[in-house]
């Protein structure tokens, strides 16, 4: 679905990504990572449009992806989530969800004026219930009308997911889920992204420093170090690859004690 060839990205003098490939097959979790400033967030930055890489190529389902614009490739079917929130916090939880789905909806201001003759009220009637489905899936009904940003931080990084399959992605993109979260939330949030997968067949790609998270829910793993692939396979494989556990040497979260969840 997913097929990265030989990135390399440079900001000035900075390496961020140097000669990067991999591949992320349909239906797949599939998790990035690597100590911090290993380029985990650029090369999902490549994928998603915000960063354009000066060499190498980036193909999803077929289509030159560096072709594309960021909203283009929210339209062919990206979504993502962010390391830090974004969400607009005065806004209540189901406006939150209403803006990612927005570019969905085909009609637009003119043929919206003829709202109530027109097709407008059905497709938005049928956007509606698909919110409600989301809502309904990720459990957030009892928090629908409040505002974004007076919820706690696990519940936010609920409602920006929400907002990100709004778009009905076929491939998500998914910062750091868990950062920031106590066990309970984390292990929800694991449950829905293994549901996300297995239900919604959506193919995932993830940014995650909880290893035991890593390894529980990934099917595969690539792992970055300055920049660079230094391994790719299962995750069991992977954390026991001696480069992987030298790249994480002094870090305290690289731990398969850590409890376990999914
Ligand atoms: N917009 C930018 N301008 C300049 N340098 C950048 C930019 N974005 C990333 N970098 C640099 O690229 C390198 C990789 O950063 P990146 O954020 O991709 O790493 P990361 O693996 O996601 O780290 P973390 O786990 O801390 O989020 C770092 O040296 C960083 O300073």
């Amino acid at each position: 679905m997913l097929d990265v060839e030989n990135v390399s990205l440079r900001f000035g003098g900075v390496k961020a990504l140097t000669d990067i490939s991999f591949h992320v097959n349909e239906n797949e979790i599939f998790s990035l990572i690597g100590p911090n400033g290993a380029g985990k967030t650029s090369m999902l930055n490549c994928i998603s449009g915000r960063y354009r890489p000066q060499e190498g190529s980036i193909t999803y389902d077929g289509q030159d992806l560096l072709k594309r614009s960021i909203n283009d490739r929210a339209a062919i079917g990206i979504g993502r989530t962010f390391q830090n929130l974004a969400l607009f916090g005065h806004m209540s939880v189901i406006d939150n969800i209403l803006v990612g789905q927005h570019h969905l909806l085909k009609n637009n201001f003119v043929t919206g004026m003829f709202y109530w003759v027109g097709g407008a009220q059905k497709e938005e009637e049928a956007a509606r219930a698909d919110i409600e489905d989301i809502i309904d899936f990720l459990e957030i009904q009892h928090v629908r009308n409040e505002p974004a940003g007076s919820l706690s931080y696990g519940l936010r990084k609920r409602v920006e997911l929400a907002r990100a399959i709004a778009i009905k992605p076929k491939l998500m993109l998914l910062d750091e889920p868990m950062a920031g979260m106590n066990l309970e939330e984390k292990e929800d949030m694991a449950r829905y992204i293994i549901e996300l997968n297995e239900q919604y067949g959506i193919t995932v790609v993830m940014i995650e420093h909880d290893m035991g998270v890593v390894v529980d829910i990934s099917h595969r793993v690539a792992v970055l170090d300055f920049g660079q692939k230094i391994a790719e396979g299962l995750p069991h494989e992977v954390v026991e690859d001696e480069q992987v556990k030298t790249a994480y040497l002094g870090v305290d979260d690289f731990s398969l004690d850590e409890e376990e969840v999914g």
